[in-house]
Formats: C-alpha cells, sequence, structure tokens
C-alpha cells in the first residue's frame, strides 16, 4: 500500500500504523463496522448483498495509533467480469495489509460460504487473522458461545472478538486488539483525514445508494453511479452533474419510476447525503441512462471505474 507519511512525527516511538481489511460473506456488516470505527459515513450500508464495490479506505485514528481499513466487496465465486474484477482486487487488496479482520455474523450459523472464505485466507500468509463475531446485539448469549467456539475450530486465530456495530458493544476493544497486531510505524495519514477516496467518488457512493435504497432485488448489480461535471455558482451553490447507469431499459424504468417520481426522491435523498458530506448547498442534476450489459463490457467497467 503506498501512503504519504506525515512528516517529522514527535510522537512516541510505541505507535502503531497499519492495513487492516475486513472480509466475509455479503451482508454480515463489514460496511457498518467500518463506519463505526472510522466514525464517518465512507462506505455505503445497505441491506442488500454486495453492494460494496470499491476498496474505500477509512482510517481510524487514536492517540496511539492509526489504523486504515480497506474495505474489500467481500471474497465470492465469480460470475460476470465483474466478478472478476471484484476477487482481482480483494486478492491485490489481501496481499498487502497487515491484518484481515474475518466476519461472522453472530446471528447466522457458520455455513460452506464462510468456510470458502476462511479457506482462501491461506493464501495471505503475510496478514495476521482476527475472527470478528459481529452482530452480537441480534444473538443469544448461547448462540454466541457456539458460534464462538465453532470459529475457534477453523483455525490458530490471531484474536477472536465478539463486536456489534450498533450498539458500539466491544468496538474499543476490537480497535484495541487490531492495532496491537499493527507494525511500530510513524503516523501514515494526517490527523484530518478519514478516507483518501476521491470526493466524487464519495458523491457517485451517495447517489448509488439512494438509488439502490427500496429499489427491487435484481438491481444491486446492474446499478453505477458517476458524476460527470461540476460547476461553481456566482450564488455559492454547487452544481453537480451525476449519472445512474443500469443494464436494462426495464431497470431505468424501475429508477426513474411512475412520472419522474422516484428519480426525484434519489434525488432528495442524495441531495441532502451530499450536502451533508460537503457542508454546503448542492444543486444536483440526475441523468438515468442504459449501459447494455456493463458488468461483462471491460470498456464499460473502465468508465466507470473498476
Ligand atoms: N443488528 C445489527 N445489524 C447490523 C450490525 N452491523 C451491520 N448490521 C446490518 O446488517 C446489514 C448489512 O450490513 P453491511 O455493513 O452493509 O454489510 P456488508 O458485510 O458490508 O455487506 P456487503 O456490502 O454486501 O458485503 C445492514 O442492514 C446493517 O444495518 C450490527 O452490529 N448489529
Amino acid at each position: 500500500m503506498t501512503a504519504t507519511p506525515t512528516p517529522a512525527s514527535e510522537r512516541a516511538d510505541t505507535f502503531r500504523a497499519g492495513f487492516v481489511s475486513f472480509v466475509g460473506r455479503p451482508n454480515v456488516g463489514k460496511s457498518t463496522l467500518t463506519n463505526a470505527l472510522v466514525g464517518e459515513k465512507i462506505a455505503i450500508t445497505s441491506p442488500k448483498p454486495q453492494t460494496t464495490r470499491r476498496a474505500i479506505r477509512g482510517i481510524a485514528h487514536r492517540p496511539d495509533g492509526q489504523l486504515i481499513i480497506v474495505d474489500t466487496p467481500g471474497i465470492h465465486r465469480p460470475r460476470t467480469l465483474l466478478g472478476e474484477r471484484l476477487n482481482a482486487l480483494v486478492e491485490s487488496t489481501l496481499g498487502d495489509v497487515d491484518v484481515i479482520g474475518f466476519c461472522v455474523p453472530a446471528n447466522e450459523k457458520l455455513g460452506p460460504g464462510d468456510r470458502f472464505i476462511n479457506d482462501r485466507l491461506e493464501d495471505f500468509p503475510r496478514a495476521k487473522k482476527v475472527a470478528i463475531l459481529t452482530k452480537v446485539d441480534e444473538a443469544s448469549r448461547s448462540e454466541i458461545i457456539d458460534q464462538l467456539a465453532r470459529l475457534g475450530e477453523l483455525r490458530e486465530w490471531d484474536a477472536v472478538v465478539p463486536i456489534s456495530a450498533v450498539t458500539r458493544e466491544q468496538l474499543d476493544v476490537l480497535s484495541d486488539v487490531l492495532l496491537g497486531l499493527m507494525p511500530l510505524s510513524p503516523p501514515l495519514y494526517e490527523d484530518a483525514q478519514t478516507t483518501d477516496e476521491g470526493e466524487d467518488d464519495r458523491i457517485a457512493e451517495l447517489i448509488r445508494e439512494a438509488a439502490l435504497d427500496g429499489a427491487r432485488e435484481e438491481l444491486p448489480h446492474s446499478l453505477a453511479a458517476t458524476v460527470d461535471d461540476r460547476e461553481e455558482r456566482e450564488d455559492g451553490l454547487l452544481e453537480l452533474y451525476a449519472s445512474i447507469y443500469v443494464e436494462r431499459d426495464s431497470q431505468k424504468g424501475i429508477v426513474i419510476g411512475k412520472g419522474g417520481s422516484r428519480l426525484r426522491q434519489v434525488g432528495e435523498t442524495a441531495r441532502h447525503e451530499i450536502e451533508a458530506l460537503l457542508g454546503r448547498r448542492v444543486y444536483l442534476s440526475l441523468r438515468v441512462k442504459v449501459l447494455k450489459e456493463w458488468q461483462r463490457d471491460p470498456k464499460a467497467l473502465g468508465k466507470l471505474g473498476f
């Protein structure tokens, strides 16, 4: 991983800094955990599986160290070119991190999907491995104990930590544990930075998230968003021109809704989020475009930043 070191640090030589990546089946709570640790909304969360597409980094700053979080889309068997690229992204990310946090929800039994991912962790011997039992607020005590025992059977973990990102139970323990496994290092980022993802990418994620909200089951895999243009208005408003991409005309109809009602709602929601992110007023113009079979088309994938 490349990062710009903070110049001339006066910090003690016990400072630790490094990269961690959370892996696990879709929907186990990786994005929510990232947000909870970083304390700012940077990765999209959605109740639908496989919505995290980018390796978004969030940085948790602590007096004694920095946790740089690389949010991966999850390891899964590829079915499309997009799937393959996601897997390639996961491999290049995981080959480079200091710690891998393997996330398993406390309220679901360990399944073949979890075992598949656990087996893949063998490919990354350099990284320390921590098992994170997520969503403990949704599980009974006996379920948690049961699940911890099963996790322990999978491998020798460097640590096993049960948490809830929603109630924040044990989050401080988790960040202590993760930091303790990081190398001694000067800070790798400035204090004020919480993510190094480009602003337009973050805006595009917010638009994508708004467009997915309440959308039909098949939409998540077919939706992408880009920011195409921005213009400063004299009255201080920032004009943003963005596109939402779908694969089929029928999906375009779903996104736009009757008489454009749904798209208006998406625009409203996204604009509020973007204004909160940028701390200023925004005019948002959204266009919905059909990019046929973009998940299988290398040119289209490049255009959308994959
Ligand atoms: N009760 C409870 N729900 C949680 C917790 N963490 C996440 N969730 C919920 O679980 C769902 C999935 O969370 P995400 O953070 O999007 O999961 P993910 O693993 O990043 O999912 P993908 O992006 O599909 O890989 C969301 O509806 C979250 O609100 C938790 O600690 N407790």
